[in-house]
């Protein structure tokens, strides 16, 4: 049941499109729409930094450069000093660009050419109108030098369309502004909203530039940004339920002095709703802390045997939180992929799974980037060059679903639309959140939501939780354990059932 706050994201060939749809069937042309996406930009400019005086905007040869010199022909007709860069080879040269450079120069703009180790003017605010959706490599070094020397310059980055060095459609970045605002055009482009380009980025906010919104909807979404309302998602309360109606969690993990990552999902799990969470671990020295909690029971397990009743009483089952890499913990995964009930897998159950693949059913992965690295054989690095790419690989690979944890979330299935989630904040960066977000997907499957379904709306969840205990206490120093409450506030909309 997917919510209704889903925003579409378009790929750069859909905008492309759309642009063309807009010229033949509502007569907006691509020079018509430079001059509304100029527009927009400086509106937003003028609202957001009232203050701002001398406008600096760097302009690229191409489209968004276009964006670039309506906005600063606005500016100087407004009677503010304008500053154009451009780089040696910057010179306009789509028609379009050309065009309104030359509007620029007509209304007594100048330019000035930038190259590596130039002093930048003096500016209250750039305008990055560099590169959009056209761009096709690397910045080269001299735009690089550009790019380092105005993220070292101390004043806000406005961002016309992507952050320039962003790749729109992946949010890969050999090197990009790092823009306060990205104002975007016609739609939000998924590489804005994970890895790199969601850094990068800042708040990103959309200009229609007055396209008709069944026109930008003709598309289909290529992504869906999942936003806040998870009332729509979380299964209501029956009035006369009773802890069995709410599922059966099993937590399992917790090797020989590991028992803390187990702790923090079996409370994550309890804390988003589950009717009854059980731990199977060999820390023992955790016993008293979960024998405190009659609503979670601990039992120590040395082999395999003494797990299959447990997974006979549970719904689900999430295993991997300080599970370890030794006999014990593979033992126990085995005999958790043979029982067919649905799973979660994290950390060290993903590390085994790695080391031997195989097919699941009805189970979810919630890999960091070097978990998701290793479970296909690739570099890091190519994980967080096309997240996008990562998550649908893993999720056709192991026929399952995927959380690719870090900037901007990405939730894969095989065959679906992917969800990015753009809350969540590098606070939680810490050991031991993944252990949350795994007990939280575990308890939202037991609690009868669809696979695709749980594992958003516990990555939602988890992220918002985060931003919600970092606006209470600051980034610094936030810690799993702070989440816990605001779960509980999250995942108890006023849904309730009134009957
Ligand atoms: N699509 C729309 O509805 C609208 C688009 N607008 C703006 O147009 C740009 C896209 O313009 P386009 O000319 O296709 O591409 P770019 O301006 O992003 O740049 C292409 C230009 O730059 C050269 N180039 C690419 N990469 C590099 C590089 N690494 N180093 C040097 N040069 C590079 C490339 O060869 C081209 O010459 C879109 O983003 C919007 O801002 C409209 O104005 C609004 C509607
Ligand atoms: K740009």
């Amino acid at each position: 049941m997917p919510p209704t706050s889903t925003i579409p994201l378009l790929r750069s060939g859909q905008v492309r499109r759309i642009e063309g749809a807009a010229a033949r069937l509502h007569g907006a042309g691509p020079a018509e729409l430079m001059q509304r996406a100029g527009l927009a930009a400086w509106r937003l400019l003028l609202e957001r930094w009232p203050r701002a005086f001398c406008i600096g905007v760097v302009c690229g040869p191409g489209n968004n450069g276009g964006d670039g010199y309506v906005l600063a022909r606005l500016a100087l007709t407004s009677g503010r000093p304008v500053r154009v860069l451009v780089l040696p080879d910057g010179a306009p040269r789509s028609a379009l660009c050309r065009d309104v450079a030359a509007q620029y120069a007509a209304s007594g703009g100048d330019v000035q050419i930038y190259d590596t180790g130039d002093d930048l003017p003096d500016v209250d605010i750039w305008v990055d109108a560099l590169f959009g959706i056209g761009l096709t490599r690397d910045p080269d070094a001299t735009t690089t030098a550009l790019i380092h020397a105005i993220n070292a310059d101390g004043v806000p980055v406005l961002s016309l369309d992507v952050p320039s060095g962003v790749d729109a459609d992946s949010g890969r970045a050999a090197s990009a502004f790092s823009a306060e605002v990205t104002l975007t055009f016609i739609a939000a482009k998924p590489g804005l909203l994970t890895g790199a380009g969601r850094v990068q980025a800042g708040s990103v906010i959309v200009a229609d530039l007055g396209l008709p919104p069944s026109l930008i909807a003709s598309e289909g979404a290529s992504t869906a940004l999942l936003r806040g309302a998870l009332a729509q998602w979380l299964p209501r309360r029956e009035r006369g339920a009773h802890k069995g109606h709410n599922g059966h969690v099993l937590c399992v993990g917790g090797d020989t002095g590991f028992g803390g990552a187990i702790v923090l999902c079996a409370e994550a799990a309890l804390r988003c709703g589950a009717g009854l969470v059980s731990v199977a671990t060999r820390a023992v020295h955790i016993a008293p802390l979960l024998a405190r909690r009659p609503e979670c029971m601990a039992t120590a397990v040395d082999n395999a045997a003494q797990l299959l009743p447990m997974i006979e009483r549970a719904s689900v089952i999430a295993i991997g939180p300080g599970l370890g890499q030794g006999e014990w913990g593979e033992g126990l995964l085995d005999l958790v992929l043979a029982s067919g009930k649905p799973l979660v897998l994290d950390a060290d159950a993903l590390n085994a799974l790695a080391r031997r693949p195989r097919k699941l059913v009805d189970a979810v992965l919630s890999p960091h980037p070097g978990e998701a690295a290793r479970l296909l054989g690739v570099t890091v690095a190519a994980v967080e060059a096309d997240r996008f790419a990562a998550a649908a690989q893993l999720a056709e690979r192991y026929a399952c679903v995927v959380v690719l944890k870090g900037a901007g979330t990405v939730v894969a299935a095989p065959g679906a639309t992917a969800r990015v989630i753009d809350a969540g904040n590098p606070g939680m960066a810490v050991g031991g959140m993944g252990d949350v977000l795994t007990g939280a997907i575990a308890a939202l499957r037991a609690q009868g939501l669809a696979v695709f379904d749980a594992a958003s709306c516990a990555a939602l969840l988890h992220a918002a939780a985060g931003d919600m205990a970092a606006g209470d206490g600051g980034e610094r120093g936030l810690l799993p354990g702070d989440l816990m409450p605001y779960l509980r506030r999250l995942a108890n909309p006023d849904t309730t059932d009134d009957s």
